[in-house]
């Protein structure tokens, strides 16, 4: 490939870890009983992950809130990929289903999930997709890391870590089951 045409790879430098594996698990033990405070309980919570690491973070609390509770919470999944505002609008759209999403989330009070809170497009996107499929009573988000720079009015109502970054740094999340490893790293982007 000549000089011209090469396309050059952004590189990344870490600047260092966030959080540990143990880290990770406390904080995930506060939200659940977080939740179970401010929802009275559990009986009408059902957990949503949003694909790919939100999925099993939902999966995680959803037995941490079993464990506090004593019964079994509903988790399920919102695949986005069809959703996304950089797609085009005309392209395909996912089968809507109640069930595609693991349960009924008509009158539910819902608590979307996701590894990292950013510009908040994802999480339009899948408020999009959550109302598909039906009418939850209310819907609440959690992330793991809030990592601001939103270009949306969304919020998230329990967070795991409040980290101020800059725009040329990246949250990188990893977790055992999407990435065989658990930990949180700060990235940056070099010239
Ligand atoms: O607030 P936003 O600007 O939308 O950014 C946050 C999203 O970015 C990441 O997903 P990514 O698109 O990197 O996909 P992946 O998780 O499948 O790697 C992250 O998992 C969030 O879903
Ligand atoms: O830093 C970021 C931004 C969006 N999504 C991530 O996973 N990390």
């Amino acid at each position: 490939m000549s000089e011209d045409t090469e396309v050059r790879k952004p590189k990344f430098r870490e600047k260092g870890r966030l959080m540990s594996a143990s880290e990770i698990e406390r904080t995930l033990v506060r939200l659940a009983h977080e939740i179970v405070e401010k929802h009275d309980g559990s009986k009408n919570v059902g957990l949503v992950g949003i694909k790919r690491r939100g999925v099993p973070l939902a999966q995680r609390l959803g037995v941490l809130i079993e464990k506090i509770e004593k019964h079994p919470v509903d988790v399920g999944v919102l695949d986005i990929s069809f959703y996304r505002d950089d797609l085009s609008t005309d392209g395909p759209r996912p089968k809507v289903t109640p069930g595609a999403v693991g349960f009924d989330v008509t009158g539910r009070d819902i608590i979307l999930m996701d590894d990292v809170l950013y510009t908040g497009r994802t999480i339009r996107a899948a408020l999009d997709a959550l109302f598909d499929y039906g009418r939850p009573k209310s819907v609440r988000l959690l992330v793991l890391i809030d990592r601001g720079h939103r270009e949306l009015p969304i919020e998230a109502t329990y967070v795991g870590r409040l980290i101020p970054t800059s725009k040329r740094e990246i949250i990188e999340v990893k977790l055992n089951e999407v990435d065989g490893q658990e930990q949180v790293l700060l990235v940056e982007l070099v010239d």
